[in-house]
Parts: structure tokens; C-alpha cells; sequence
């Protein structure tokens, strides 16, 4: 497969299970080695041992991931300072994204003990505090956030992608590709099925087409 993605974007990548969604991420944060063919940062070729490389991009498995026994705040702050570094001061708007997620209560609270819902936000907010220029997000929509939590992710990712962030993630529903994502890409049998944008398209044509991309026949027609 051959893509290219751009500052400011928004990329919703679906496909089948087993398509190589995660692959593709894990790939472009060059957590994973490949084959064949390269990986390209601005001009440059990604070089998987060069810590300023990896620097300008986080992975974030579905799973969400963080440090042990810090709490919410110091896990950010910890993602901050391996990002940004140890001097770079932590955004501004800390207390606005914990109020928005839902974390205040628990902005003291060891991430070990929050729940599934509670630790993936907090891993959200860490990687708002890393902010690093590519963010790659596995399933964020099945990682367990209630309403309110996808709502502040939307906005999250928005205002990310207003500074000039990439954004791409995986997920396994249409309709939220759909309305939320500049441009969707289908991945399967070994290439890309589908690359358009979604600012010109139908959102119910656009959910239909990617129904049958994706093997759904019936509830989409
Ligand atoms: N470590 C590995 N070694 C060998 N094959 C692997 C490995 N990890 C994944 N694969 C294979 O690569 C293919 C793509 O897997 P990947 O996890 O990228 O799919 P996906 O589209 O993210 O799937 P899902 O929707 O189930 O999360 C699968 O056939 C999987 O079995």
C-alpha cells in the first residue's frame, strides 16, 4: 500500500478484522520492522532507532497504556517530559481536558487502580500533554470511554488537528468514520480499498459504501 498523510488531518482507517489496521499503525510509528518498502517523515526515512523520529509520533494501543503507580497528572506529566522534555512546561489547559474527561475526581488517583473507561482517558490526556505531531490511536472508540468521554476525544482530536497534528486511527464503525474523520481509508487483501475524503460525500452514502467494503449487507441498505 502506498498513503500519504498530511498535517491537520484527520484519517479514520477501517477494514476487516485482520486487515492490518494495527500493522499500519504500528508500522508508521515504527514500533514494527516491514519487509518491503519504507516509511517516510517528511521527506525523510523513518529510522526506527532515531529517538528524535519516534519522538514526533505516540502509538496508542487500544488497550491504552501507562506508567505504574503514577498517578492521572503524573502519568501526563511523565508522557510530557519524554515527549516534549523535561524543561517544556505542560499545557496550560491540564484542568479543562481533566474537567472535560471526566477525571477530576480522580486527577490524584494511581492510574493502576481507575477503570478500563477512567485509565484510557487518562492515557488520553497523557498523550494531549506529549503532543507530539502524528497521533496514532488503535480502536479509541471501543476502548471502553462512556458518552462524555468520546465527546471530549472528538474535541480532543479536533483541536489537535487545528495546531497542525495528523491524526489516524483505527476503528471498526462506519458511521463514526463517517461523520468523524476529513478522509477514510478501507484496508484489505494486502492494499488500501477505499482513500476519499468525507467533506464532499454523504454520510449515508458514504456509511453504505463502506457497509459493503466491509462485508455488511442488510443493515446498511
Ligand atoms: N506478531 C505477529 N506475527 C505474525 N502475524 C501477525 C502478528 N501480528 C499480527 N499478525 C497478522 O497480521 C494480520 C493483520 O493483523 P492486524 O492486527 O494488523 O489486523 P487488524 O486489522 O488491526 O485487525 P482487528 O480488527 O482484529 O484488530 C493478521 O492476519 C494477523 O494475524
Amino acid at each position: 500500500m502506498s498513503l500519504s498523510f498530511a498535517p491537520g488531518e484527520i484519517v479514520a482507517t477501517l477494514g476487516v478484522n485482520g486487515a492490518g489496521k494495527t500493522t499500519l499503525l504500528g508500522c508508521l510509528a515504527g514500533m514494527l520492522g516491514w519487509d518491503r518498502g519504507e516509511v517516510r517523515l517528511g521527506g525523510e526515512k523513518l529510522d526506527r532507532n532515531r529517538l528524535d523520529h519516534r519522538q514526533r509520533m505516540m502509538f496508542l494501543p487500544g488497550e491504552g497504556f501507562h506508567f505504574g503507580g503514577a498517578d492521572t497528572i503524573r502519568n501526563a506529566a511523565i508522557f510530557s517530559e519524554l515527549w516534549r522534555g523535561i524543561e517544556a512546561a505542560p499545557p496550560i489547559d491540564m484542568e479543562e481536558w481533566l474537567e472535560r474527561l471526566g477525571l477530576l475526581e480522580v486527577a490524584f488517583s494511581s492510574v493502576d487502580t481507575l477503570s478500563r473507561g477512567q485509565r484510557y482517558k487518562a492515557v488520553l490526556l497523557a498523550l494531549h500533554c506529549a503532543d507530539p505531531e502524528i497521533w496514532l490511536i488503535d480502536e479509541p472508540f471501543a476502548a471502553g470511554m462512556d458518552a462524555r468521554g468520546m465527546e471530549a476525544f472528538r474535541l480532543l482530536v479536533r483541536a489537535a488537528a487545528a495546531r497542525g497534528r495528523c491524526i489516524i486511527y483505527t476503528t471498526q464503525f462506519p458511521e463514526l468514520a463517517a461523520r468523524f474523520a476529513d478522509r477514510i481509508v478501507v484496508v484489505g487483501s494486502g492494499g488500501i480499498r477505499l482513500d476519499e475524503p468525507t467533506s464532499e460525500a454523504d454520510p449515508e452514502e458514504l456509511i453504505r459504501k463502506l457497509g459493503n467494503e466491509l462485508g455488511i449487507h442488510g443493515a446498511h441498505q
